[in-house]
């Protein structure tokens, strides 16, 4: 049960006086999700999703609802924030950060169709192509920089084998840049479960909160290693053809693009790879996190390398 703070209906009505969206009627704890506390918000105008965060600082919230604001305006499917009567999109709520959102209709899936594929793809290149028009940025703060460093700091848990793929694929990487590719937002985490899907159809992407500039080609590739990605860590190659083909539906890909693909899957993979080696190794005191396999990407990653 992912509800770490509670609020309490005398909260949540104060809270309220600051918004436009009907009186308060009820608060229900969302069993899914991990990392924040979330709440089905119902009022007297409606449903609305309660997000009180539990990692994320203040200052930090802005730049995603503002993201997501545009983007939703933009045709992109994803909750739209809602803003209080004095335009502010971020709240605060038991002394944490806090925001309110659309609710979409829709779940995630952890088997998708070619269909849900090609919905998926052609969103994600909807999404790159509207978030031109978005004029903030933010780094990527789990890039080149974050896996050196963190390789460095994992060397001693990594048996000899492992430590050499990951410093040599760090080295490759290294020597085979992105920065002259298409660039612009990316999700960064566009995983299975950050996609509520409607039947078929996508009904919005989830959780915003690693967004950052990037390749796009980048956020293709950490999209269709989820998506596309088999029991025994290989991509299925319809699953992928039918992201591929969605997203080249809305933006087809550069001739230099295609080119790096696979240095794009190699790149993504060690992005997961290790930040699941961090939560291994180095779990957050007092975090719950359900811990996921990390080596998944490493096998993951020799396919790649072997293409
Ligand atoms: N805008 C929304 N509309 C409908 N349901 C939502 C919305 N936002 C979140 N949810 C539901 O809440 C669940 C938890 O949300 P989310 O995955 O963002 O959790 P988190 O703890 O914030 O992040 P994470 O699990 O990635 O650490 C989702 O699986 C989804 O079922
Ligand atoms: N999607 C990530 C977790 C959130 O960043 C993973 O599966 O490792």
């Amino acid at each position: 049960m992912s509800v770490y703070t509670s609020v309490s209906d005398d909260e949540m009505r104060q809270l309220l006086t600051h918004y436009a969206i009907g009186e308060f009627q009820s608060l229900q704890g969302i069993a899914q999700g991990i990392t924040n506390s979330n709440y089905f918000l119902h009022t007297t105008s409606g449903t609305y999703v309660l997000t009180v965060f539990e990692a994320l600082q203040a200052h930090e919230l802005p730049f995603f609802l503002k993201l997501k604001q545009n983007l939703s305006e933009n045709g992109v499917a994803c909750p739209a924030p809602i803003a209080q009567i004095n335009g502010q999109f971020d709240a605060q709520l038991a002394g944490k950060p806090a925001c309110i959102v659309s609710k979409l209709s829709g779940r995630d899936t952890a088997s998708p169709t070619t269909a849900q594929c090609h919905s998926t793809g052609a969103m994600l290149a909807k999404m790159h192509l509207a978030g031109t028009t978005f004029p903030e940025k933010m780094d990527n703060p789990r890039h080149a920089d974050w896996w050196t460093t963190s390789a460095a700091k994992l060397a001693p848990y990594l048996d000899s084998q492992d430590l050499d793929l990951l410093n040599k694929e760090i080295e490759f990487l290294a020597q085979n840049p992105d920065h002259h590719l298409p660039s612009g937002i990316i999700h960064a985490d566009l995983f299975k479960d950050n996609v509520l899907l409607d039947g078929e159809q996508v009904a919005g992407f989830i959780d915003f909160y690693y967004a950052c500039q990037g390749s796009f080609v980048y956020d293709l590739a950490i999209a269709v290693n989820d998506w596309a990605r088999l029991a025994n860590n290989k991509l299925d190659t319809q699953l992928k053809q039918a992201f591929m083909d969605g997203y080249q539906s809305v933006r087809p890909l550069t001739a230099d693009e295609l080119t790096y693909l696979n240095t794009a899957h190699r790149a993504a993979c060690v992005r997961f790879w290790v930040s699941r080696l961090l939560d291994f190794h180095f779990p957050a005191a007092g975090e719950l996190t359900f811990i996921k396999d990390p080596n998944v990407f490493r096998d993951l990653l020799q396919t790649f390398q072997a293409a």
